[in-house]
């Protein structure tokens, strides 16, 4: 399969968008007229630096307002055409882009625009390139591929064939199967983005708001299903205009729009098996049975204190790491690893970032081959020493720079708890407090990165995102999103902060960097798991007793049920499907705490209405305590 990214998709200047591209592994690119016409080099220069960076142009674009012009428009038009395909003679370009005219002085007519087609191919064929018809979902005569392709199909001519954009497809609702029947060496390119669903003009849309396949809402691999469909084997190329990409690091924007390739392919095949594009095997998306721990790394001091917390939860200390300064606390099925390591990952990770959660460990069918997914799709995988008596276990670098390892059933990793674990009995013993299992994990980065962890997430594990909600911060907006599978043993929320004000953004800042700001734990009875958190003198965040007025007016609950959530703190939420309960922790460190949660039927949320009250009494109690005002 051959990849390409158009310059306008990245920030930077041309030879700073050229070597993020190549280093992505991209075998193209589509020069922007612009990115050219402002850059200080002829164009021999800059196809040199193309190729100098392995790269060659796979497309010249946009030619505009070419078709349907009226006399003597029309032969102005064709002049500034050939000095154009000149102009692509000189960059070592072949294909050109001609979009639909938007012009208020071109005719409509199919024949009309097919015979300037006709005549175009003339001279682009005299210079060996190919001209190439792209319909805008605005163009004036032209918005519809189908037209399009009649125009080509009229136009009759060897250099001339279509172009297909996704965006322009199905913005405007049109069936990508109607690609289908169009046969496939006549498609001569192929642009791929997607986009949130947002009702706006579709011009503005598509110039501000298209994102890489996969991230946003489009039915990107259904279009691409039907163009793969067609025989076509040519390039596949990313055209985004989005205003926060373009602001972006062009690295980062360029390894997510390459994964974004890999997994739409990777989609693609296992619908059409008969496709000409080569795509590499790799095992399917990832089942995930379950989060199996999650590792803190600390000092001795905070670990004592996270310690003390854990016990508050219920935690009982249940093992001790053959060799490592590594403690294992467990209620439940849920493994808390505590590492205060003085070398190692988990210590260069406390040196940069102070005590957080360094690594996350899902439970899957087959930890190799998530590895060898997660690799095919650009992740690094992640190795480290292994003493005497250790498992080998597979692991791959996150996004933010955390670690998560993957545990089976197959192999001895289905016992590394015994393996690599000495038990130690917990004389202080806590009383449990029925948390059975992680609920989630909640993230918090820069609102910039937050479609780069969605499609990390996304393309590697059998997940969906649920909606983008926001979440109010007196200081701000903060963006969250879930991701999550089926049987609701991963959810990952992502918590996007806009600006450091905010407690999100604080604590990014904090932390130097992206990281879990809060796990929350399920419990199969939130009122139970209230009194034996009490009895382990837990202190729950107090919550405005306004706020319980609030929810008798929306809700309409029993006296008794409301007294009682109001008693222990406890935050209430219903949907179609069920109840919620949220109990929250005081914060820990720069703003990292704990939930507990009962899901009463199918409540599939997160509270999002009650993050902005959570969020009020965090921020009083840092003030109460003297800490600046965020
Ligand atoms: O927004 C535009 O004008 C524009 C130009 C060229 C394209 O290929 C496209 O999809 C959009
Ligand atoms: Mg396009």
């Amino acid at each position: 399969m051959k990849t390409s990214i158009a310059t306008v998709s990245i920030s930077g200047d041309l030879a700073e968008k050229l070597a993020a591209i190549a280093a992505a592994g991209f075998d193209g690119v589509e020069i922007f007229e612009n990115d050219f016409l402002a850059f200080d080099g002829g164009p021999r220069e800059v196809g040199q630096m193309v190729r100098d960076h392995g790269l060659e142009i796979s497309l010249f674009q946009p030619f505009r307002d070419f078709e349907g012009m009226p006399d003597p428009q029309r032969s102005r038009t064709f002049d500034r055409a050939e000095r154009k395909l000149d102009l692509m003679g000189e960059l070592g370009a072949d294909l050109v882009l001609v979009c639909s005219t938007v012009s208020p002085l071109a005719l409509g007519g199919i024949d009309r625009a097919a015979d300037d087609f006709r005549e175009l191919g003339e001279g682009a064929a005299k210079r060996g390139i190919r001209v190439g018809y792209e319909a805008l979902a605005w163009g004036r005569h032209v918005s519809d591929h189908r037209d399009a392709w009649e125009i080509v199909r009229r136009a009759d001519h060897a250099n001339v064939g279509l172009i297909l954009d996704s965006f322009h497809t199905l913005a405007r609702k049109i069936d990508p199967d109607t690609i289908r029947s169009i046969p496939g060496d006549r498609i001569f390119f192929v642009q791929l983005a997607d986009a949130p669903k947002i009702e706006m003009d579709l011009l503005y849309w598509s110039r501000h708001f298209r994102n890489m396949p996969g991230e946003g809402d489009l039915d990107v691999t259904g279009f691409m299903r039907a163009v793969a469909a067609t025989g076509y084997d040519g390039v596949l190329s990313l055209e985004i205009f989005n205003d926060q990409f373009r602001g972006g690091s062009p690295k980062s924007i360029s390894v997510d729009g390459h994964r974004s390739l890999v997994y739409l392919m990777d989609r693609v095949r296992r619908f059409e098996p008969d496709i000409r594009i080569a795509v590499s095997d790799m095992p399917d998306r990832i089942e995930v049975e379950g989060v199996e721990f999650v590792e803190f790394a600390a000092d001795e001091d905070e670990a004592a204190q996270l310690a003390a917390m854990l016990h508050t939860l219920g935690f009982a200390r249940a093992g001790r790491h053959i060799s490592k300064d590594v403690e294992l606390w467990r209620q439940g099925g849920v493994n808390i690893v505590i590492n205060t390591e003085r070398e190692g990952f988990a210590h260069s990770s406390y040196v940069v970032h102070g005590t957080n959660v360094c690594d996350i460990g899902l439970k899957v069918e087959d930890a190799a081959a998530t590895v060898e997914r997660a690799r095919a799709l650009g992740a690094d995988p992640f190795e480290q020493i292994v003493g005497p008596g250790e498992l080998k276990i597979p692991a791959i670098r996150g996004v933010g720079g955390g670690v998560m390892h993957f545990i089976d059933g197959k192999t001895d990793l289905a016992h590394v708890w015994d393996i690599e674990f000495r038990s130690v009995a917990d004389e202080t013993s806590p009383k449990d407090a029925g948390l059975v299992r992680i609920d989630h994990i909640a993230q918090t980065m820069n609102y910039e990165e937050m479609l780069t962890w969605l499609l990390f997430y996304t393309s590697i594990f059998e997940t969906r995102k649920t909606p983008m909600v926001d979440v109010v911060d007196p200081a701000g907006l903060v963006r969250s999103q879930a991701i999550e599978n089926d049987n609701g043993l991963l959810r990952i929320t992502l918590n996007g902060a806009e600006n450091r004000r905010t407690l999100a953004g604080h604590f990014i800042a904090e932390s130097f960097g992206s990281a879990v700001q809060h796990i929350a734990f399920a419990s199969e009875d939130i009122f139970v798991t209230a009194e034996a958190l009490a009895a382990n003198g837990f202190a729950p965040l107090p919550i405005s007793p306004n706020y319980y007025d609030d929810l008798d007016a929306r809700f309409g609950l029993e006296q008794a049920l409301l007294d009682r959530m109001k008693e222990a703190n406890i935050l209430y939420d219903r949907d179609d499907h069920g109840e919620y309960f949220q109990l929250y922790s005081r914060n820990y460190g720069e703003g990292f705490f704990f939930e507990l949660v009962e899901r009463r039927g199918g409540y599939s949320g997160y509270g999002a209405a009650n993050a902005q009250f959570r969020i009020a009494a965090q921020q009083r109690r840092m003030r109460a305590k003297g800490m600046p005002k965020l």
